[in-house]
This record gives C-alpha cells, structure tokens and sequence, in this order.
C-alpha cells in the first residue's frame, strides 16, 4: 500500500551514528544504536563484509508501529536498501535487499511488498527466501481503519496456538487459493477469500474492538480483515455486491464516510492507493 517512510542517510567523516525522526515513533524510538534502521545497516554492511561508516539519519514516518502495517519491515528495508545503494554506487540490488531484509525480519510477509510493492506472496525455499509479485485488479481499493491503540507483533504470536484443527488448516489452504483469484482476476469473491479460521479468533482477546469491527464491517458485506498481526482492519473494497458498475470514485468515496461512521472517532480511516514500485533510492541532495 502507498504508505511509506523516508530515510536520509549522509555518511560522516568520523565513524559517529545520530539518528532523527519526525512524525510516527518520533516519542518512542530509540535514537542510538538499538534504532532499527541503524540494526538494518550495520546487519548490512555485515552481510557484505564493510565496516559501517558513521552516518547522520533523518527518518520521515508516516508508517503508524504497532498497528500491523508493517513499519518494522519498513524500516529494516529502508536501513538495508540504504546500504544497497551506498556499497553499490547508488545502485538498488532489490533481490539482495529482500534476501538480507526478510533475514533480519526473520520473516518476508511484510518486506517482500515493501522491496516490490504490488501483491505478493512470500515463503522460503530450499536456500532463499522467494517472492512472486503481481498487481492487484484495477479498481481494488485497500482501505484501513487504524486504531490509536498499539499491539506488538511479539504480543500477537504469542495467542496463536501450536496446532490447528486438520479442517481450519484445510479451510485457510482453501481460502488463501481463492484469495489469489479474487485479488488478481475476481475482486467479487475478496469477501468468502478473506475468511479466516488461523489467527483472527484466538488474537481477538487482545484487540476486542478490531474483532467487533471487523464483524461488524462483515456484517455490512464488506471484505474486512485483521491487517498483519493488527490491531489495524484492513477491507479491501472493490464496488457494492452484485453493482455491475463495480468501483466509481464517488463510490469509493461514500465507502470511505460510511465506514468512518460506523468506526467512530477512535479510528483514522484512510483509502490507501496501491504502490507498485516498492523501495526507492533517490540521489544525493545537494
Ligand atoms: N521507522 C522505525 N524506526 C525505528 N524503529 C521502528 C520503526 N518502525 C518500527 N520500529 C520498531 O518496530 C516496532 C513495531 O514492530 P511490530 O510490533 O512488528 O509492529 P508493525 O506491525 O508496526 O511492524 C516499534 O515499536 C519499533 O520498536
Ligand atoms: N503476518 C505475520 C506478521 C505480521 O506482522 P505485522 O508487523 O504486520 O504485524 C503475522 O500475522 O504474525
């Protein structure tokens, strides 16, 4: 989604690190060392065998933490796209980012659509990580209702047992297959592909008004999901049930206003466009 951070990184003389940051985590973030974007490029440089040289930071946010949208992803890809860029002349490696991104992540759910952009689906191999990219069907309208309430990924993994029901498993097999042809060929089907047997439930304990949106918002028909490990609902909208017109953008617009009704104020409802270039690496300014 067309949500994203901007690093500025300017190497120094000496070999000091000193980090900046405006807007999301700016009250919560660690500005030395344990700063993720700083992790991110002395893993980097490690991968590649330099010493890190001292760097100024400047970190922009727009990404909210905590919310399920992936901000951690984001910023180990943009201290490892930065590297990239810096070891390669200016040159983005965006195969050898998402190798060394999804590494230090430990998992490529969110780096992989934050390298690519697009609609992706990720796993390992038997030596990599793997990553196919495609775009979405024209008119899919991701929209997210997020919470000012943060909970950690770590928080979320802990409520998700250790085994499955043999009939959820293959239900969530079932879904994800769909959930392909819905997003790419048959947006009319998003709203049976994004029903979930594997996580939603046993993480509503620690998010109780995402699950009683997400009912809600499903009660309306619309494809609401739990974004990442939330507490973010993400529905992906694509025109009314059975409207053969599908998506118009003053539609898409009364969407907008009749979910932030139902939310209420303790959300900020945002359409997102979909982003399909993933990471970028500008030049130097001057
Ligand atoms: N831009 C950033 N700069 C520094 N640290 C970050 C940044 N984004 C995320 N983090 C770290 O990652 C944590 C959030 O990660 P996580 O719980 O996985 O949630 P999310 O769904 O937002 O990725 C934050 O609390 C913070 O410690
Ligand atoms: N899909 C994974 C990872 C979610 O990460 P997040 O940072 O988007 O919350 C999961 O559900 O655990």
């Amino acid at each position: 989604m067309d949500l994203s951070d901007e690093v500025e990184v300017r190497v120094r003389e000496d070999r000091n690190v000193t980090v900046a940051v405006e807007g999301e985590g700016a009250d919560s973030v660690p500005l030395d060392e344990s700063h993720l974007v700083v992790r991110a490029m002395r893993a980097a440089f490690d991968a590649v065998g330099q010493t890190m040289p001292g760097v100024d930071l400047r970190c922009r946010n727009a990404i909210p933490h905590g919310r399920g949208l992936g901000s951690s992803a984001s910023a180990i890809v943009a201290g490892v796209a930065a590297t990239a860029a810096l070891v390669g002349g200016g040159r983005l490696d965006r195969d050898w980012v998402f190798q060394t991104a999804a590494d230090i992540e430990g998992h490529p759910d969110n780096v992989a659509p934050c390298v690519y952009g697009g609609f992706t689906i990720s796993w390992h191999g038997a030596k990599t990580w793997r990553a196919w990219t495609a775009a979405p069907a024209p008119g899919v309208l991701p929209i997210v209702c997020v919470p000012r309430r943060s909970l950690s990924t770590q928080r979320a993994r802990g409520l998700l047992p250790e085994t499955v029901p043999h009939s959820d498993a293959a239900f969530s097999a079932g879904r994800a297959a769909l959930l392909v042809a819905a997003v790419r060929e048959c947006p009319e089907l998003l709203f049976e592909a994004t029903e979930d047997r594997l996580h939603q439930s046993y993480r509503a304990e620690a998010m109780p008004e995402s699950a009683a949106l997400v009912e809600s918002l499903r009660g309306d028909g619309l494809a609401a999901v739990i974004s990442g490990a939330g507490p973010t609902v993400l529905v992906l909208y694509h025109g009314a049930a059975g409207d053969p017109h599908g998506e118009s953008p003053q539609k898409n617009s009364a969407i907008v206003d009749s979910i932030r009704r139902r939310a209420g104020t303790e959300w900020h409802i945002r359409p997102l466009a979909i982003d399909l270039v993933g990471v970028r690496v500008t030049s130097p300014r001057s």
